[in-house]
């Protein structure tokens, strides 16, 4: 069964009904292939959110339920990745418990030729950055779709903000020396778990926080810059860039399924 996606979107072009069953099919390969390839038994393991994580909390339940991996414990991402774990019957902790976990698997609306990525298309980019940072191994799975040239004008990036003079943020955010003059940010607006325009409030994260959006037309030229910029702000709390955190990149394409390390 495919779980439920949450109502993720994004600004990425939709596929077309034709095509979406496959698009399906190859993040549940992805999903899957890192359970089997990187989870075993005894593992703490942090749950990534979206619609090619929620495969492989799919798979991890599926195999925990037949014996065939035993004493996992798992900290999930997002409010949904808990619903969706604990529905599983998968024993969940958190960093509070332990602040390292062997491994940590998601997805990414992003991923460029040094394996940055961008992240937080489905509102989740805080805990997934909390988690992912301490796992000895972060594993990220993607369709092919995901792969980019260069970080920015594929997908816009994510920042989450305090909601306290978020306007202020926002102004501060798209003058930094790396942004200017290069992004449009735009507060997200309805459900933070996509960056869809589908409401008239602003987007609350699991985490009672707001979202701007960092919409570019060029590649961004210096990613590692931006992401110190922006993590060096007041009231801004983090952002979608994850900068050299990726292990290893599962990618399933029209040419079957291959791993990519830096
Ligand atoms: O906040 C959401 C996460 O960063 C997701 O991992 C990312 O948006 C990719 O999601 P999906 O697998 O649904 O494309």
């Amino acid at each position: 069964l495919i779980p439920s996606l949450g109502g993720i979107t994004s600004t990425r072009a939709k596929p077309t009904f034709a095509t979406m069953a496959t698009q399906d099919e190859l993040k549940k390969q992805v999903g899957y292939k890192a359970i089997d390839d990187y989870v075993t038994s005894g593992m703490k393991v942090g749950l990534g959110t979206g619609s090619t994580a929620a495969f492989a909390v799919e798979r991890l339940g599926e195999l925990m339920a037949a014996g065939t991996l035993t004493d996992i414990i798992a900290v999930p991402t997002s409010v949904r990745t808990k619903e969706q774990a604990e529905s599983l019957g998968i024993p969940l902790t958190t960093l509070d418990e332990f602040s390292s976990l062997d491994v940590a698997i998601d997805g990414a609306d992003e991923v460029d030729p040094q394996l940055n990525l961008v992240k937080g298309g489905g509102g989740a980019l805080l805990r997934e950055k909390m988690v992912e940072i301490v796992a000895d191994k972060f594993i990220v799975i993607v369709d092919e779709s995901k792969l980019c040239d260069a970080l920015g004008p594929g997908f816009p990036i994510p920042v989450e903000i305090t909601p306290f003079c978020h306007e202020h943020t926002k102004r501060v955010v798209e003058a930094l020396p790396a942004l200017a003059g290069k992004c449009k940010a735009v507060l997200r607006l309805g459900s933070s778990t996509n960056n869809q325009v589908d409401g008239d409030e602003p987007a609350v994260t699991d985490n009672g926080n707001y979202i701007l959006d960092l919409n570019f037309d060029e590649p961004l030229t210096d990613a590692p810059a931006a992401a110190a910029q922006l993590k060096a702000t007041c009231g801004v709390v983090d952002h979608g860039l994850f900068i050299g955190m990726t292990t290893a990149v599962i990618i399933a394409g029209s040419d079957g399924i291959s791993v990519k390390e830096p």
